[in-house]
């Protein structure tokens, strides 16, 4: 299972959870990656854990003042990034342009969805993975695997149906090693996950919990 961390604007230590995300990664052999804010990129790279940005801009070089450019987050370690999350949609066509962009500087790529019709759609874009999150369950007590498993297990479906080879995670609520474990079971090869680790006293405690139902 991949656990992909999205420090969203939180007011965490970012370092702090890399250093914390790297060091359980290595003990537990998880695969386990942060995505900070950008301006923090290069900070959490250096601690050595896997570095994702929380969005990339659907453009090349060019006169685009306050863009975020593929290039410059690879520039920054970045190794992946997360795509038309539900608190930075795109359209359709901007989606597209984010994926080429992200092939172009050679970044991993999560688009987000709402259902599985969007998880669809995304997963016809050519994503390396699509991630499921129902709005209503993001940042709440309750993970999506319990509150609602017939979303993921739909959207697995709806990406295996379009495209095989795109992985499917889901997110909204996951914060415990059973939550894991139902996502896993439900069929999710990952989890996206933000405030059982950013808003939590210890995350480190946090995601050794999480990664005990690996
Ligand atoms: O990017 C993360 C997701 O929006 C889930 O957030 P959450 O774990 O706080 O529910």
């Amino acid at each position: 299972m991949f656990v992909l961390v999205n420090l969203k604007a939180y007011p965490c230590d970012p370092v702090a959870v890399a250093e914390a995300a790297h060091a359980v990664a290595e003990e537990h052999g998880v695969r386990i990656a942060v995505a900070p804010q950008t301006a923090h990129l290069d900070r959490v790279a250096a601690t050595g854990v896997e570095t994702w940005a929380q969005h990339v801009a659907p453009l090349d070089h060019g006169s685009h003042t306050g863009h975020t450019l593929a290039e410059a987050l690879t520039d920054a370690g970045a190794v992946g990034t997360l795509c038309n999350h539900s608190e930075r949609r795109l359209k359709l066509a901007d989606i597209d342009s984010a994926l080429d962009a992200a092939d172009r500087a050679g970044l991993e790529t999560v688009v987000c969805a709402n259902n599985p019709e969007q998880v669809a759609a995304a997963a016809a874009l050519g994503p390396d993975a699509v991630a499921v999150e129902p709005p209503a369950l993001i940042g709440g007590d309750v993970s999506v695997a319990t509150a609602d498993p017939g979303i993921v297990e739909e959207a697995v479906a709806a990406a295996a149906a379009v495209d095989p080879d795109v992985a499917v995670y889901c997110g909204a609520g996951v914060s415990t090693g059973d939550d894991l474990t139902a996502a896993a079971d439900l069929g999710a090869e990952g989890v996206l996950l933000a405030s059982g680790v950013a808003k939590a006293d210890d995350p480190r405690a946090a995601l050794e919990n999480l990664v005990s139902g690996v």
